[in-house]
């Protein structure tokens, strides 16, 4: 088990090179499952989640092979394996075995999915879409059950705006019989990713991207050879830092469109801001201003860059409030920026943080991913050393981050824990 390490008060310069989307990759591997023929998927980040999902697909006898960042799977020879735990409860989006596998065989037992914890995640949604089209869906000692005689077509409305239940629907969808319409859908760029791969296999979808999507299902879906969108997430945490800590940074390979609810907030607090082709260069000035966010479904502001966001806040003038509409509870982040000498009040489900601080190194833990994240934001602007564990969160989603922040000038590094710094982390 490693722990990061971080000497806080070195600044941010240079270039750095933003991975293949996290969110999207999880649900492009498998989307593979409903081809007849082998799928081919450059630009994937090198986290442990995407290993975890080569894994599963591999387990129900997908046959996998890799070239650096490029997956090829060939599913011909894939069966209905049941899959109730093990891997699947390591991360979220095992979930989306549910619809691919659906889809494909009529049938899966997919265990209940794990992933962050950011309070309550329930997959409702995604259930009440199987179900609509001909599933009946059961849960059996903590696994799903997913029988269908064959799939229909049918029109469903989520009560909640879920990037999960819309891709899972999609994948389901795309082999039943018959027109699908998905209302209330979500709108993020990942969505749109997953369906360009789905209609590059054979695939009929119209209006991703919008929130009703109509789904004419096919009888076969073939191989095909797709590029991922760069990750937004990752692309913001760097943004962030850079605020937070730097001289001049140039993020490359990103899609700025992505970005323009935190690319909006970065520039009230008063960031250089600068977009271009593919690229992003930021530039923080002496003082920044704190600002409020509320964090909303695409194309608001990701709440997944909330928490690295609260970080930065801490090095603003006045005050700052942060709300998460999505995770209300996505909130442990904050007694450990607290540790750090961070004035943040937690009143009313937002958290309110008071600025500007100078944040202390010290022992953290990241209960998270991106906890994770907004530690080591933290850890960059401190006095002194801060040490995270709890480093297996930072690594479903962030590709070498230590190298690519050492890259950019901080100093950070990882150790292995002894056995008495493992006991004490678990039993924090
Ligand atoms: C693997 C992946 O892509 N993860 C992302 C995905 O998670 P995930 O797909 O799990 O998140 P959703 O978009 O589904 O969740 C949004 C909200 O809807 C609620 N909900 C969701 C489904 C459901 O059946 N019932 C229900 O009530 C959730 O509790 C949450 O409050 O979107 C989140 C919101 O942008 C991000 O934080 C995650 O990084
Ligand atoms: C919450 C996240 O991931 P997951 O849904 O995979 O747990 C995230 O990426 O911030």
């Amino acid at each position: 088990m490693q722990k990061i390490l971080i000497e806080g008060g070195h600044k941010l310069n240079g270039q750095v090179r933003i991975s293949g989307a996290k969110n999207s990759a999880v649900a492009l591997l498998p989307a593979s499952i409903l081809a007849n023929s082998p799928v081919t998927i450059e630009g994937l980040p090198n986290i442990s989640d995407v290993q975890l999902l080569s894994d599963l697909l591999e387990e129900i006898g997908g046959d996998v092979s890799w070239d650096g960042q490029t997956i090829m799977i060939n599913p011909e020879k894939m069966v209905d394996m049941p899959l109730p735990n093990g891997k699947v409860k390591k991360l979220r989006a095992s979930y989306y075995f549910m619809g691919a596998m659906l889809g494909k065989f009529n049938k899966a037992v997919i265990g209940l999915p794990g992933g962050c914890f950011l309070g309550p995640r329930p997959i409702d949604q995604h259930i009440k879409g199987f179900e609509a089209l001909g599933a009946e869906v059961t849960n059996e000692q903590g696994a799903i059950y997913l029988r269908a005689k064959e799939l229909r077509g049918a029109r469903i409305y989520l009560d909640v705006v879920s990037v999960g239940a819309t891709i899972n629907i999609m994948l389901a969808a795309v082999r039943a019989k018959g027109k699908t319409v998905i209302e209330n859908a979500a709108k993020e760029p990942e969505i749109i990713d997953v369906a360009t791969l789905l209609t590059n296999m054979g695939a009929k979808i119209k209006g991703v991207g919008t929130d009703v999507i109509r789904i004419e299902g096919v009888p076969e879906l073939h191989g095909c050879r797709h590029t991922i969108i760069p990750d937004r997430i990752e692309a913001g945490t760097y943004a962030i830092a850079a605020a937070a800590q730097g001289k001049e940074v140039i993020i490359d390979n990103v899609i700025t469109n992505h970005l323009e609810a935190l690319l909006a907030k970065l520039r009230e607090m008063g960031v250089r801001v600068e977009e271009s082709d593919e690229q992003l260069l930021i530039a923080p000035r002496n003082t920044l201003k704190s600002v409020d966010i509320k964090t909303l479904v695409y194309p608001g502001f990701p709440t997944d860059l909330q928490q690295p966001f609260t970080a930065l806040l801490t090095k603003a003038e006045n005050t700052g409030v942060v709300t998460d509409t999505i995770y209300s509870a996505r909130l442990k982040h904050i007694d450990e920026l607290r540790r750090m000498n961070a004035a943040i009040k937690v009143e009313g489900g937002s958290a309110i943080v008071s600025g500007p601080t100078k944040l202390q190194g010290a022992k953290v833990k990241a209960s998270d991913l991106r906890a994770g994240a907004a530690l080591i934001v933290a850890g960059l602007m401190a006095d002194g050393i801060t040490e995270i564990t709890g480093v297996d969160h930072i690594d479903r989603g962030y590709q070498r981050i230590t190298e690519k922040l050492g890259d950019l000038g901080a100093n950070i590094w990882r150790e292995e824990m002894d056995e008495v710094e493992i006991t004490q982390f678990q039993n924090l």
